[in-house]
């Protein structure tokens, strides 16, 4: 039988796993310390993220049993429509359907917005056309949080909302569930194929929209190939290296992919370094019924009017 590092890299996926323990301390008298190798040593942003994603969700896990979530599940709000947003936005507006991403910092960009105010953020957003809304909940890296989540849902945003997160195992979905969000990121540069078909599918009995994103062709032919998808993201930025290429989108969406994408009527999603109205137009052009955007219209005064500066034109009304 594979072992799951070997499932994972017969599948392409580059992203190794960590014990939640990590690797042995060692002990000189009173210091300790651990022997760094290249085996637990990270090699990119993505797997230090992942490495530290795993321990910190055995900690929360400890503290909230998949079984406390259940019943908390029992008060939760009802989900709404993400992909049904986005193909609404899309039929009004002629423009792909926009996610906007309250994003406070990144590892590539450090802080993009000092005075964040996530509800205040969240409703500009709304007011300036968004469909759905991403909410990044990683704390460590990204300054984002899951209080931010249940307290744009609980300020009465009617946006459906998508949890930005590291999943690496699936009860962070029921989190997220509980707290508020109406969609989940999957991410195939980290999940094996069975763990994004096992996941798709819890998504699906909890009522959650699963965005599966890809980076390569190689992700997003596994990702066809996995019955039930409906929404794939595209990310332009390799979490890596951190290199942004539009043109990733539209190699992406090039030939039989494309066909078998809109035979199947899955919705793609470009995202990642889009910034002006020939962005759009070019991931438009490429494919995409939708985008999504952080960076861009965060770092705008007023980011809902920072919408209307992305797509050269008002998008709210
Ligand atoms: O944004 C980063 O630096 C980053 C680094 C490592 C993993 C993920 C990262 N970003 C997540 C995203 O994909 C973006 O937040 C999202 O697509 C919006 O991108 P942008 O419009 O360029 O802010």
């Amino acid at each position: 039988m594979m072992l799951q590092e070997e499932v994972a890299a017969s599948q392409g996926i580059r992203i190794r796993r960590r014990p939640p323990t990590g690797p042995p301390l060692h002990y000189v008298g009173p210091f300790e310390f651990r022997v760094q190798n290249e085996g637990n040593t990270p090699r990119n942003i993505l797997e230090e993220i992942v490495w530290n994603k795993d321990v910190e969700v055995a900690k929360m896990r400890q503290k909230k049993p998949l079984s406390s979530l259940k019943k908390s599940l029992e008060n939760a709000p009802p989900t709404r429509d993400f992909l049904g947003a986005l193909r609404e936005a899309n039929r009004r507006t002629g423009f792909p359907g926009l996610i906007a991403e309250v994003k406070k910092a990144s590892p590539s960009r450090g802080i993009l917005r000092e005075d964040f105010d996530p509800v205040e953020i969240a409703k500009a957003y709304e007011k300036g056309g968004a469909a759905c809304l991403s909410v990044l909940t990683d704390e460590k890296y990204f300054k984002g949080s899951f209080e931010n989540l249940e307290a744009i849902r609980n300020a009465g945003v009617k946006c459906p909302l998508l949890c930005k997160e590291f999943v690496v195992e699936a009860w962070q979905i029921f989190y997220a569930r509980v707290k508020g969000a109406d969609a989940i990121l999957l991410i195939a540069a980290v999940l094996p194929d069975l763990d994004i078909k096992y996941m798709t599918k819890i998504c699906k009995m909890l009522g959650l929209t699963a965005l599966v994103e890809v980076h390569d062709e190689r992700e997003m032919d596994r990702v066809l190939a996995i019955e039930g998808v409906e929404l794939i993201g595209i990310n332009n930025r390799n979490l890596e290296t951190f290199e942004v290429d539009i043109s990733n989108t539209k190699r992406l969406l090039e030939g039989e992919r494309g066909q078998l994408i809109r035979q199947k009527d899955i919705i793609v999603v470009g995202e990642s370094g889009l910034f002006t109205p020939d962005d759009i137009a070019y991931v438009q052009e490429a494919g995409v019924k939708a985008v999504l955007v952080g960076e861009s219209i965060v770092k705008q005064s007023d980011p809902g009017k920072g919408i209307s500066g992305l797509f050269g034109k008002d998008i709210s009304l």
